[in-house]
């Protein structure tokens, strides 16, 4: 797979389509693909039938990118489409194509029409990343749509990572991010852990766990919507049974802090602080393995229950130690039983085997060095 550094790239006009299905990872996904490009000098219009998540997420916006409502086309006398970036199987409008054929017949170059895929660790994804969708109907018949996984192998489409991460991450002040949050009251040091869930079946076990006396105390940082709205139902069924203490001060066994909605380098900020990371879905996930710390990841659950084999071969990517596997299992839902005890020596354990993923990630290529020079070997 060919691979140019993005200053070979000559800077493109990139179309990039998002349809919000529920949550936030769709448009998550494509606000960073849109300003990374954006920052390697790319030009790029964001089309998405649902903006108002990036109201928190990305208050600044960002230079080179613009945001355009879904459904509208780019006027005559803008630049016509070089790549197209259809995202997680969203459809771009017949007519929106009916328009670039035109400029096409007018002499405009051909755009390489991108399939931008979900994440997953499965052994097929190597097999289906590159190849190409003959586009049979429609005004753009006899184009071609090329599928992009994203992956964490090597034959994959790799995983977005904007440059200076790694250093950001470095210069990060942990004690004093903290002591902002209120963590430099008297007492046992707690552990400070993220919460960035749906509604995981164990964690009524989990809370029950963290204010049980077992480990360190617990400064659990719970994310807004539905993180927090499970962690109200979870403390609701079990405050009377153990009569947990909610003190304002710093640390009880467990002590709860709500955070607001954050933009998408603050929630980075978050996962950098904290012991242990509670993420979901896709992007947070990614976020929680360049963080470094002990991840556990609640994975979108489907009707069909694809995604059993799919946390599964995440795990196996991970090389994951049983008791985090077996963590996993419980906290999906998708074994019975109780949670292991997560204790300091877990917690090391666990992290060991995150660093040594990020390792082997930080030594392949990122999504969009790979994405660019896939486009440019299709242009
Ligand atoms: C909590 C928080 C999240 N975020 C960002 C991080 C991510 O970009 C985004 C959350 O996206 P995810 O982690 O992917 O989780 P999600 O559950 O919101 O999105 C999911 O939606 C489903 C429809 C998809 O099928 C899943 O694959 C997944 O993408 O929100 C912030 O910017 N600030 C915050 O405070």
């Amino acid at each position: 797979m060919s691979t140019l550094p993005s200053h070979h790239v000559p800077p493109w006009q990139w179309d990039v389509f998002c349809c919000v299905i529920d949550n936030f990872g769709d448009i998550g996904v494509c606000w960073r693909l849109a300003s990374q490009l954006a920052a390697a000098g790319q030009r790029v219009r964001l089309w998405v039938d649902d903006a108002s998540a990036l109201a928190w997420m990305a208050p600044g916006g960002a230079a080179g990118v613009e945001v355009r409502s879904w459904g509208a086309f780019p006027a005559a006398n803008e630049p016509p489409s070089d790549v197209l970036v259809e995202a997680f199987g969203c459809e771009i409008a017949p007519d929106f194509i009916a328009a670039c054929e035109d400029r096409v017949s007018a002499g405009a170059k051909k755009p390489v029409w991108i399939n931008l895929e979900y994440l997953s660790a499965e052994s097929w994804v190597p097999r289906h990343h590159g190849l190409p969708s003959p586009v049979l109907h429609g005004p753009a018949a006899g184009w071609t749509k090329w599928f992009y996984y994203p992956g964490f192998g090597k034959d994959t489409g790799g995983l977005l990572r904007e440059r200076g991460l790694m250093d950001r991450m470095q210069a990060f002040d942990r004690g004093a991010w903290r002591r902002q949050h209120g963590g430099d009251a008297p007492g046992q040091e707690p552990r400070w852990v993220s919460l960035f869930c749906y509604e995981p079946p164990a964690l009524g076990d989990w809370l029950q766990q963290c204010a049980s006396g077992a480990t360190a105390p617990t400064c659990l940082l719970v994310t807004p919507g539905r993180a927090q709205r499970a962690v109200q139902v979870a403390m609701q069924e079990i405050s009377n049974e153990i009569g947990l203490q909610r003190l304002s001060g710093m640390p009880e066994q467990l002590h709860i802090l709500n955070m607001d909605a954050r933009p998408q380098p603050a929630y980075d900020e978050l996962l950098w602080a904290c012991d242990l990371n509670f993420v979901r879905g896709e992007d947070s996930l990614v976020r929680a393995l360049w963080a470094g710390q002990p991840l556990v990841w609640h994975i979108y659950p489907q009707d069909d229950g694809a995604h059993g084999p799919k946390l599964d071969a995440f795990l196996d990517w991970l090389q994951a130690p049983p008791s985090l596997r077996h963590f996993h299992r419980v906290w999906n839902g998708l074994a019975p039983g109780k949670l292991p005890v997560v204790d300091a020596a877990l917690l090391q354990n666990w992290g060991t085997c995150v660093r040594a993923a990020r390792e082997r990630l930080l030594a392949q290529n990122d999504l969009l060095t790979q994405l660019l020079g896939f486009c440019a070997s299709k242009r």
